[in-house]
C-alpha cells in the first residue's frame, strides 16, 4: 500500500488485521479484511451511490481496532449524508465508532454544505485512523485531512490511489479543471463517416451500441449538441430504456441529461429537444471554454457531447475533450462527411495521441474508449485555463469578445407552453 501519513498528534495507529489472503484456519475467528481490502470495498460501495451530479460517488467501511467490518456506508448524492456519515450510522452502538479505523474513497469532507463537516463528524464519533484514497480537490470541501490531523487522527492518504481516482476520474478531473468532464462521442461507418452524403445518419449502429448510448446519456449531467445536429436530426437528447417486449414507447431513464444546444442559429421552439423532460440550455455562441464554465456554475460535472462533428472536432481542437466515445459500425459509407473535421492537425507530427481505455464489440459495432495523452507533444489536447470572464451567462447575447458567451433565457410564456423550456435550471 503506497500512501501518504498526516500525523495526528500522539495518537496511536490501531491494530490493522493483515491480509485474508494469511488468514488462519476457518475455526479461528474470521481474518478482519485488510485495509486495501477495505477500501476496495469502499469503492465497491460508492457505486452504489448515483454516477452524476454536483458530488462524488464516495464509499466509506468502519474497523474495529482488530480490523473486524462494524459498519459500511456511501453517499447517495447531493443533500444527502455523506458515506462517512451514513457508515458512522449503521454501527451497532454509537461507542463503537471510539477507537475505530474509517476507510474512506475520497479525503473526508472539511465545510458545511448541505451537510455538516464529515471530518468533524468522524472526531465527534472517537475515530482514531482515517485512510483515505483520493484528496478532496473542492476548494471548500477539500482539507478535512489536516483538520483530522489537529484533532489528533492518524490520516493515511493516497490508498489505492489510483483505483480510486480512475472510479471517480471524471468528478475528479471536473474539480481539477473547473469545468465539467467532458466525453466526446460519434457513431461512425468503417471508414470514419457520420454520415452519408445526403446527411443521414439515423441509424449507423445497432440497436445494443444506442441501448449503450443511452445508458452514458442517462449517467451524464449533461448532453450536447451543436447547431447542425439540431437542425439534420431534430434529436430528442432523451436518456431512454431499450423498447421491451409489448411496448410501443421506450421508458425513460430515472436521471435524464440536461440538454443542451451550442451554436449562434437559433432553433425553431417547435424542435423535438424541447419536449425533453428537463429545461434547454441554449447558447448562442461558439465560445466552448465560456459555456462549459457556466455549465459548471449550474452545477454540471460531466457533459456528453453527441456531435455532430463541427461541434466535436471544436471541442478536440481546443483541448477540451477529456474522453473519446467512438462506436464503429461494420459499413462503408464513403462521401465527405467524416466523424472529425479540422482538430488542428496539420501533418502528423501533430497528431493527438490517444490510450484506449476499452475496446468491446456491441453486436455488430465497436466501441472503442479512449483518453487523450496528456503532457506530451500536443499542445492541443491541454487544458486552457478558463478565461476570468467566461462563466457570466447573460439573457441576451453578448457582443463583447472577452465576454462571449451568451446564454438565451426566455421568460416562461403562457402563450407557448415550450418556452418554459428555456428558463435555467438552477442547481
Ligand atoms: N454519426 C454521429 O455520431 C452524428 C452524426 N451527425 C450528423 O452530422 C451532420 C451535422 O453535422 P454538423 O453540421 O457538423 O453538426 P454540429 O452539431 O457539429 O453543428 C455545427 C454547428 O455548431 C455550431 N458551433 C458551436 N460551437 C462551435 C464551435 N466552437 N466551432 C464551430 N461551430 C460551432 C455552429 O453553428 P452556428 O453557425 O449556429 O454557430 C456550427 O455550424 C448531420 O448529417 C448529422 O446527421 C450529427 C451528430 C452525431
Ligand atoms: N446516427 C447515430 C447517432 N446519432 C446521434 O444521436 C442523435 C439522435 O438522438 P435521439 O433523437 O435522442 O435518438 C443524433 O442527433 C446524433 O447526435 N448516434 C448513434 O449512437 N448511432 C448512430 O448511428
Amino acid at each position: 500500500m503506497r500512501s501518504t501519513e498526516h500525523d495526528g498528534k500522539g495518537a496511536s495507529a490501531p491494530a490493522v488485521s493483515a491480509p485474508a489472503a494469511s488468514a488462519p484456519a476457518a475455526s479461528a475467528p474470521a481474518a478482519a479484511p485488510s485495509i486495501e481490502a477495505a477500501m476496495r470495498r469502499a469503492i465497491e460501495l460508492a457505486a452504489n451511490g448515483p454516477a452524476w451530479g454536483v458530488n462524488p460517488q464516495v464509499g466509506c467501511v468502519i474497523l474495529s481496532p482488530d480490523g473486524v467490518v462494524l459498519a459500511e456506508g456511501w453517499h447517495r448524492g447531493a443533500g444527502t449524508p455523506h458515506a462517512e456519515v451514513d457508515a458512522l450510522t449503521k454501527l451497532s452502538a454509537a461507542s463503537d465508532a471510539i477507537g475505530a479505523t474509517a476507510v474512506v474513497t475520497l479525503e473526508p469532507c472539511n465545510h458545511t454544505g448541505r451537510t455538516g463537516p464529515c471530518s468533524e463528524a468522524l472526531v465527534a464519533a472517537g475515530i482514531s485512523t482515517v485512510y483515505f484514497g483520493a484528496g478532496d480537490p473542492g476548494l471548500r470541501s477539500g482539507g478535512g485531512a489536516g483538520t483530522l490531523s489537529a484533532a489528533g487522527v492518524r490520516v493515511h492518504g493516497g490508498v489505492l490511489a489510483a483505483e480510486v481516482e480512475r472510479s471517480i476520474h471524471p468528478w475528479l478531473t471536473a474539480m481539477r479543471n473547473g469545468r465539467p468532464f467532458v466525453t466526446v462521442k460519434w457513431a461512425s461507418s468503417l471508414d470514419g463517416r457520420a454520415a452519408a452524403a445526403d446527411g443521414t445518419s439515423q441509424w449507423i449502429t445497432g440497436p445494443d451500441a444506442r441501448t449503450d448510448v443511452h445508458l452514458r446519456r442517462s449517467r451524464a449531467d449533461a448532453i450536447a449538441v451543436g447547431t447542425g445536429t439540431l437542425l439534420a436530426d431534430d434529436p430528442s437528447l432523451t436518456a431512454r430504456m431499450p423498447v421491451s417486449t409489448g411496448e410501443t414507447e421506450p421508458t425513460l431513464y430515472a436521471h435524464q441529461p440536461q440538454p443542451v444546444m451550442i451554436g449562434e442559429r437559433r432553433i425553431d421552439r417547435t424542435a423535438r429537444v424541447f419536449d425533453h423532460p428537463l429545461p434547454v440550455i441554449e447558447y448562442q455562441s461558439r465560445n466552448l471554454h465560456g459555456v462549459l464554465a457556466d455549465l459548471f456554475d449550474r452545477g454540471v460535472r460531466s457533459v456528453f457531447v453527441e456531435g455532430g462533428p463541427t461541434l466535436a472536432s471544436a471541442f478536440i481542437r481546443v483541448g477540451l475533450a477529456d474522453e473519446i466515445v467512438a462506436y464503429l459500425a461494420p459499413v462503408l459509407l464513403g462521401g465527405p462527411l467524416l466523424a472529425l473535421g479540422d482538430i488542428g492537425v496539420d501533418g502528423i507530427a501533430d497528431a493527438l495521441p490517444l490510450t484506449i481505455v476499452s475496446l468491446d464489440l456491441l453486436g455488430p459495432d465497436l466501441r472503442i474508449v479512449a483518453e487523450p495523452v496528456r503532457g506530451e507533444s500536443s499542445a492541443v489536447f491541454l487544458d486552457s485555463p478558463v478565461s476570468s470572464t467566461a462563466g457570466t451567462s447573460s439573457s441576451t447575447a453578448s457582443t463583447s469578445p472577452t465576454s462571449v458567451i451568451s446564454v438565451t433565457s426566455v421568460t416562461p410564456s403562457t402563450s407557448d407552453p415550450k418556452e418554459h423550456h428555456l428558463v435555467h435550471r438552477n442547481h
